[in-house]
């Protein structure tokens, strides 16, 4: 029978493991992107105007993960967008599928080892603040992390200080870049969408369960806008090596905070959402990436 490791400082990729992931992956391509986009929950549509497309299968990458959910499909595409070279995640993993907190996010690290240093994160989530509607879009300002609260930090392990980590100890205020949030909110008004934005908190549960309506009040009464099942292990990770980040939600369902309702929230409901503002956000993220310095 095979041993049994115990030890958790020593579970995790090792700082070789990301540089050959990342070498692996860049052999496909000369184009060498500094934005990174990792599509939420049925938002892989801005890879159809990446110009230029080159895609790698998450499969040919020895020790890479793979997508499990739908609406994920499981590949990186290289390309440009508005003419700027971008390197999109098509399918992030999420700790529900099963994957332990430090490989959710490791793809982040793999992406600076790149060459990443901007990285625009999208996902769908739940409307908590009832004053939002569902199709409306959230900029994170701030995030709470349940997990990371409770035991789950992405960063627990075993850390390596050098170039794709960071350090032991990682302060997370202010991980939300308040310039691409005002050039965001910027391009929404220019393609006369601004009704449709707002800017708040997103907490992140484990799932795959979608929050008890108690639980949702909890989630409101601890300040968060919007609940989603993913995000904040790549945002802190990203912070952890130094990137430039923007969080992007789009509130494809509001969740419901009284007892009673017959509505129940299906993944069904949260792609369709999604696909109804797959143009939009094509959109907004051709704009958005010629502001970008
Ligand atoms: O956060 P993304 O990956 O967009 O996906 C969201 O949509 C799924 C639920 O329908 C969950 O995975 C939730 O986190
Ligand atoms: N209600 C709800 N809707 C979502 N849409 C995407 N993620 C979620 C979630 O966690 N809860």
């Amino acid at each position: 029978m095979a041993a049994i490791n115990t030890d958790l400082s020593k579970i995790g990729y090792t700082y070789e493991d990301i540089q050959r992931m990342a070498q692996v992956i860049l052999s496909n391509t000369n184009l060498r992107p500094s934005i990174g986009i990792i599509c939420g929950t049925g938002l892989g549509g801005i890879a159809d105007v990446v110009e230029n497309p080159v895609t790698v299968s998450y499969d040919t990458v020895p020790g890479f993960p793979v997508s499990t959910v739908k609406g994920h499909s499981g590949k990186f595409v290289f390309g440009t967008l508005s003419g700027k070279p971008v390197l999109l995640m098509m399918g992030r993993f999420h700790y529900y599928e099963g994957y332990p907190m430090w490989k959710v996010a490791m793809p982040v690290r793999v992406m600076k080892a790149m060459g990443i240093e901007t990285l625009l994160l999208t996902n769908a989530a739940g409307g908590l603040n009832q004053s939002y509607k569902t199709g409306d879009i959230m900029l994170l300002k701030d995030h709470i992390d349940l997990p990371g609260l409770t035991g789950e930090c992405v960063l627990i392990g075993k850390n390596d200080e050098r170039q794709v980590f960071g350090p032991r100890f990682l302060a997370t205020n202010g991980t939300y870049d308040s310039d691409f949030r005002g050039k965001f909110l910027r391009v929404a008004t220019e393609l006369g969408h601004g009704d449709l934005m707002k800017e708040g908190i997103y907490i992140m549960i484990g799932g795959p369960t979608f929050s008890s309506t108690a639980e949702a009040r909890v989630l409101r009464m601890f300040g968060a806008d919007a609940v989603g099942m993913s995000t904040v292990p790549e945002s802190v990770v990203g912070r952890h090596s130094g990137m430039r980040i923007l969080g992007v939600s789009l509130i494809t369902d509001m969740v419901e905070l009284e007892d009673g309702s017959q509505f129940q929230v299906t993944h069904e409901d949260v792609l369709r959402t999604a696909n109804e503002r797959a143009q939009l956000m094509q959109k907004m993220f051709l704009k958005f990436v010629t502001l970008i310095d």
